[in-house]
């Protein structure tokens, strides 16, 4: 249980449409994230899934089940927030209890559902402090223990880790793809943060202005992204695009003029392209120093030097956008310093005019990582 059906879901603000027709199946078990810009209709999203936010239109339907008119309780779902909503005069044990009480469960059912959830997030400890005596981690591992006495068939995360530091954050995304692991529920994850969207989700809904631009399995996203929107979104820092020309297509890809040299891009060609302009996305990780298939000469205004890796932008003519490139380690490279680099073909995004993909010709199934033998 926990299958969620979105049908063509609408909202209005006033004259104002936040989103616009969404319809989205999600399967039972499934960790899903909403990722968007600020003002995407993420939140918007998952508050009508919760019940605190009416629909315009459209259909929400839980287990087979529309849910448009029924009251956020009796949905089966529970709702995680970035301000973790405890009640500080209340220990951790009783916060945790809390839906429970209402319910007017017995005792013992809640001292025993409490118990295990506490066991499940390592709060077994803390059950007597009270919440001001907690890290920020362990406040929002209380506010997850909340939702998981309910034994929801759906958990809705919205930005639940925005509060924490980097490093607290890294170890929350953990702690709660092992949650999901454990607990097989469904999860719906709401964040701005590509990393979170990557390492938790089973499959990305990336969001923009109330659209879904694409649904897939992170991967799929940064291999296959099918505009340029989601191209620009997935993958950090930015995929440069570069304005070519379509001179040919043929069934082995499309060829087109770069800097004066005809390179064959791996993707499916399309009628009337040929003559028409195109940008070509490069990923800043798949610049190479030095000669290769497309060769380009660049000069770097800024480097960033990571330690872990080498960061350098420089600007092109005509391009408002600056040419980026990301190479492993500590490498010599100077600002103000000319430098070749080149990129392979077999790297290489095409998007039409109208910013739409033309399919890449990769096999992702083959670009997971070969098994490692383990000597016995
Ligand atoms: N109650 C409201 N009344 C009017 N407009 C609203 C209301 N709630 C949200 N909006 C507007 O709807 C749009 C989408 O908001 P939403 O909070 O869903 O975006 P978001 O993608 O979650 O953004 P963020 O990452 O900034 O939280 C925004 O333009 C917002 O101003």
């Amino acid at each position: 249980m926990g299958q969620l059906t979105l049908k063509d879901i609408v909202k209005r603000f006033g004259a104002i449409e936040v989103v616009k027709s969404v319809s989205l199946d999600v399967n039972e078990g499934e960790f899903i994230v909403f990722v968007g810009p600020s003002g995407c209709g993420k939140s918007t999203l998952l508050r009508m899934i919760a019940g605190l936010e009416h629909t315009t239109s459209g259909d929400i339907v839980i287990d087979g089940k529309r849910v448009n008119d029924l009251a956020p309780v009796k949905r089966g779902i529970a709702m995680v927030f970035q301000s973790y909503a405890l009640y500080p005069h209340m220990s951790v044990f009783e916060n945790i209890a809390f839906p429970l009480r209402v319910e007017k469960a017995p005792e013992a059912s809640i001292r025993e559902k409490v118990e295990a959830a506490a066991k499940i997030l390592h709060l077994d400890q803390r059950l007597e402090q009270k919440p001001g005596m907690l890290s920020g981690g362990q406040r929002q591992r209380v506010a997850i223990g909340r939702a998981i006495v309910r034994e929801p068939e759906i958990f809705l995360f919205d930005e639940p880790l925005s509060n924490l530091d980097a490093a607290l954050r890294a170890d929350m995304r953990i702690e709660l793809t092992r949650l999901h692991k454990q607990l097989g529920a469904t999860m719906i994850y709401v964040t701005h943060d590509q990393v979170e969207a990557m390492t938790m989700a089973d499959r990305i809904v990336v969001l923009h202005a109330g659209y879904i631009s694409q649904v897939g399995p992170p991967l799929e996203l940064y291999h296959k992204p099918q505009n340029t929107f989601v191209a620009g979104f997935i993958g950090n820092p930015r995929m440069n695009m570069l304005p070519v020309t379509c001179t040919g297509v043929t069934d082995q890809g499309v060829e087109v003029d770069f800097n004066g040299q005809t390179l064959l891009i791996p993707v499916a060609g399309r009628d009337g392209i040929v003559g028409s302009a195109l940008s070509l996305g490069i990923r800043p990780e798949h610049i190479e120093i030095g000669p290769g298939e497309a060769v380009m000469t660049i000069t770097p205004t800024v480097v960033e030097r990571l330690g872990q890796q080498t960061i350098g932008y420089a600007a092109l003519d005509g391009q408002d956008e600056n040419f980026c490139l990301v190479l492993p380690g500590s490498r010599g490279i100077a600002e103000e310093q000319p430098l070749q680099v080149s990129f392979s073909t077999a790297d290489c995004h095409l998007f039409d005019a109208g910013g739409q993909a033309l399919e890449r010709q990769v096999d992702l199934a083959a670009m997971s990582l070969p098994p490692v033998a383990v000597p016995a």
